[in-house]
């Protein structure tokens, strides 16, 4: 699903990941944390094709974006739910036009989804603010309509930055009951945080596996756990 053999890039002249090889495969649960600064953002900027690697080899769903045509990289994301950290939503569209936008997108016909986008909406607790603009929401309804949106279209592929990170804890626990439902499902999840609760709490039931990064550079498994 993912691969990246020795991938390192940067902002500037220095490296922000160095030397990072990892392989997750179709269907695995994985956690990437590390210290603030240490490059979380930066990977998953990388795994959506934010970004090009510097120098090393990124394949995702067994494509090489660095040789990709560019008209092909919007298909690749497609596969793709992401939540950012600061949450993308376009502000232009209202909280429901938000969550469907990935439906729209890949051209299917709104009308035919409007059970399954409610369905969604009422489950992240959003259904009295349906029709609010993003400028409108607090950072945990931003957090939570971004959910909604990451996975209305189910992804093969699930990247979250710190998905409960401004959310209350009965919150950020469906959050990630949903994360675990969808990776049963089959779907590949990745999720960085700092948050070694959340970890905890998710790690024996989806057999999940813990990125390190310190610095850039992967590290070995989580000790403190
Ligand atoms: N657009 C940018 N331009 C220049 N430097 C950047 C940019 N984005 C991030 N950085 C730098 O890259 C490094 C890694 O940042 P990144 O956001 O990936 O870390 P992180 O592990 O996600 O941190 P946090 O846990 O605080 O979100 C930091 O030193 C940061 O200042």
């Amino acid at each position: 699903m993912i691969s990246l053999d020795r991938v390192s890039f940067g902002y500037d002249e220095r490296d922000t990941l160095s030397e990072v090889s990892i392989d997750v495969p179709p269907g695995s649960f994985h956690f990437l944390t590390g210290p603030s600064g240490a490059g979380k953002t930066t990977l998953l900027k990388l795994l959506y094709l934010d970004h090009l690697p510097r120098r090393g080899r990124l394949k995702l769903f067994g494509e090489d974006p660095a040789t990709l045509e560019r008209r092909r990289i919007p298909q690749l994301r497609r596969r793709i739910g992401v939540v950012f950290q600061e949450f993308r939503l376009l502000e232009h569209m209202t909280v429901v036009q938000n969550i469907a936008l990935p439906l729209r997108v890949a051209g299917h016909r709104l009308d035919d989804y409007q059970a399954d986008v409610m369905e969604l909406v009422k489950w992240v607790g959003l259904n009295a603010r349906i029709d609010a603009y993003p400028r409108e929401l607090s950072a945990g309804e931003k957090q939570r309509a971004a959910i909604a949106r990451a996975v209305i279209n189910s992804p093969d592929l699930i990247l979250c930055d710190e998905p409960t990170g401004n959310v209350d804890p009965e919150m950020g626990a469906r959050i990630l009951r949903l994360l675990i439902e969808l990776n049963r499902l089959g779907k590949t999840v990745l999720i960085a945080t700092h948050d070694l609760g959340l970890i905890r709490s998710a790690r024996g039931g989806v057999g999940a596996r813990i990125l390190r990064l310190a610095d850039g550079r992967l590290t070995l498994g989580a000790a403190e756990l």
